[in-house]
C-alpha cells in the first residue's frame, strides 16, 4: 500500500465516521417520471430532466443514427482533427436558439464553467470577480486561485453596493452567477442586473444550466427574454434537453478567444457523434414544447401552495425546483427516507451543500409528473412531517 492509499483510507473513515459516505445506487428506467431501484418502482422527484426528454425515442434514434454514420468517437481535439461538419452545424443551431452571434460545444456544464471561467480570468488576471454566494461548485472550480468577491444571494443591492465600494479600484469587472438556481429553485432578476452590470461597465457571465429549457422564448432560457444583456451564457443538456454536453453563447469574439485560449477546449477530443445527434433532435424539440413548460409551471405552483398550506417553508422558489426547507439534516434525511417508503424518491440536501439550518428535500419537478403525483408527494410530505 503506497503512503497516499493510506490518507484515503482515513479520508474515508472520517466521512463514514460524520456519516457522510455516499455511494452509487443503480438506477433503471420505470416509465414517464418513475424509476426502479432494488426492485421497486418509484416516482422519482430527484432527477433534472425536467421536459421527460432523456427516454425520448427521436433523442435516442438520431444519437445512434449519427454515431452509426459518423463513428463512435471524435478521434482528436476540436483544433487538431476533432470538428466535424456536425460540430459547426449544431453550434450554429444552438446560437441560432439562444439568439446569440456564435456557440460553442463541451462534454459537460462542469468542465465548461472549471474551463471557461478560468480562461476569462487568465486573459486579465487583474479582474476583479463578484459572484452569487450560491453559484455551482463548478464555477468555483473555474474561479481557483483567484479572490472572489461574493454578494448575498441573489441580494443585488449588496452587489451595486460592492461594485460601487470598488469603483475607483483597477481591472475588469467580471459578473457570475445563475438564472435559476439549482437548491433553490429562485430566478435572478435579470433586467436589474444588467442595468447594474451595464452601469459598472461589468462582463456578465450567465449560468442557464437549469433555466435552458424550461423558461424563456421557446425554452431558450431566461436570457432569451432579456437580449444582450448577459455577455455570456452558457447552459447544459443534461437537464432538461434530455441529453448531455453544454454550450457557451456570446460573441463570435468571445468563441474566438476560447478556441485559442481555453485550456479545457483545446486539449480535450471533441465530443463525440451520438452526444451531438441527440442534441439536434433535443432542439427539434425543445422550442416546440410550450404546453409542457405550462404544465411544468403549473405542477411547481401547485405544489408550493400544498406546502405552504402546511407550513412548509419553500423558500424564494418560482420555478420547477421546489425545496421544502426542513431545517436539520437528521430531519431532511429521515424525511427523504420516509418518502422512500412510500414510493416518492426525493434528494435529501445538507450542508455543506446548503447552508446550516436550511437541509431540505430537493423536489424537482417534470412536465411528466401528474397532478396525482404531486398531491401525493405534497400528502406524504405533510403526514410525515406532522408525525
Ligand atoms: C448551476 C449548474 N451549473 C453547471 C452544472 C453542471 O452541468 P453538467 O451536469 O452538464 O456537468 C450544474 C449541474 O448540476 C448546475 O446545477
Amino acid at each position: 500500500m503506497a503512503a497516499l492509499d493510506r490518507h484515503l483510507a482515513t479520508a474515508l473513515a472520517r466521512i463514514d465516521a460524520r456519516d457522510e459516505r455516499r455511494r452509487l445506487v443503480a438506477t433503471g428506467a420505470g416509465g414517464p417520471a418513475r424509476l426502479d431501484r432494488a426492485g421497486r418502482t418509484l416516482i422519482d422527484f430527484s432527477s433534472n430532466d425536467y421536459l421527460g426528454l432523456a427516454r425520448h425515442p427521436l433523442i435516442a434514434e438520431r444519437s445512434a443514427e449519427w454515431a452509426l454514420r459518423l463513428g463512435g468517437g471524435s478521434g482528436a481535439s476540436r483544433l487538431v482533427t476533432g470538428t466535424l461538419d456536425a460540430h459547426l452545424a449544431v453550434e450554429a443551431r444552438i446560437a441560432a436558439f439562444k439568439g446569440a452571434e456564435a456557440a460553442l460545444l463541451f462534454p459537460s456544464g462542469w468542465q465548461l464553467n472549471a474551463a471557461v471561467l478560468a480562461a476569462l480570468m487568465k486573459a486579465a488576471p487583474d479582474t476583479l470577480l463578484f459572484t452569487d454566494r450560491l453559484i455551482h461548485a463548478s464555477l468555483h472550480a473555474g474561479a481557483a486561485g483567484h479572490r472572489q468577491i461574493r454578494f448575498r444571494h441573489n441580494d443585488l443591492d449588496h452587489l451595486e453596493t460592492l461594485l460601487a465600494a470598488r469603483a475607483g479600484e483597477a481591472g475588469p469587472r467580471l459578473i457570475v452567477t445563475e438564472s435559476v438556481f439549482s437548491m433553490d429553485g429562485d430566478r435572478v432578476d435579470l433586467a436589474r442586473l444588467g442595468a447594474i452590470a451595464r452601469a459598472h461597465d461589468a462582463f456578465l457571465y450567465l449560468d442557464e444550466a437549469h433555466g435552458t429549457g424550461v423558461l424563456g422564448r421557446g425554452g431558450a432560457g431566461l436570457s432569451a427574454d432579456h437580449p444582450g444583456v448577459a455577455d455570456l451564457v452558457m447552459g447544459t443538456f443534461s437537464k432538461a434537453f434530455g441529453c448531455f454536453g453544454a454550450y457557451v453563447a456570446g460573441s463570435r469574439a468571445l468563441i474566438d478567444y476560447l478556441v485559442n485560449a481555453c485550456g479545457g477546449f483545446i486539449f480535450s477530443t471533441a465530443p463525440p457523434p451520438a452526444m451531438l445527434g441527440a442534441i439536434d433532435a433535443a432542439l427539434d424539440l425543445v422550442p416546440a414544447m410550450d404546453e409542457a413548460r405550462a404544465t411544468l409551471a403549473t405542477r411547481g405552483v401547485h405544489l408550493r401552495a400544498r406546502l405552504a398550506a402546511a407550513g412548509i417553508d419553500t423558500g424564494a422558489s418560482s420555478t420547477q425546483i421546489v425545496p421544502a426547507i426542513v431545517g436539520e439534516a437528521s430531519d431532511a434525511l429521515a424525511l427523504a427516507a420516509g418518502l422512500a417508503e412510500d414510493g416518492l424518491l426525493a434528494a435529501a440536501i445538507r450542508p455543506p451543500t446548503v447552508p446550516p439550518g436550511t437541509s431540505r428535500l430537493r423536489l424537482a419537478l417534470r412536465a411528466t409528473h401528474t397532478a396525482d403525483d404531486i398531491d401525493r408527494l405534497a400528502d406524504r410530505i405533510v403526514a410525515r412531517l406532522a408525525r
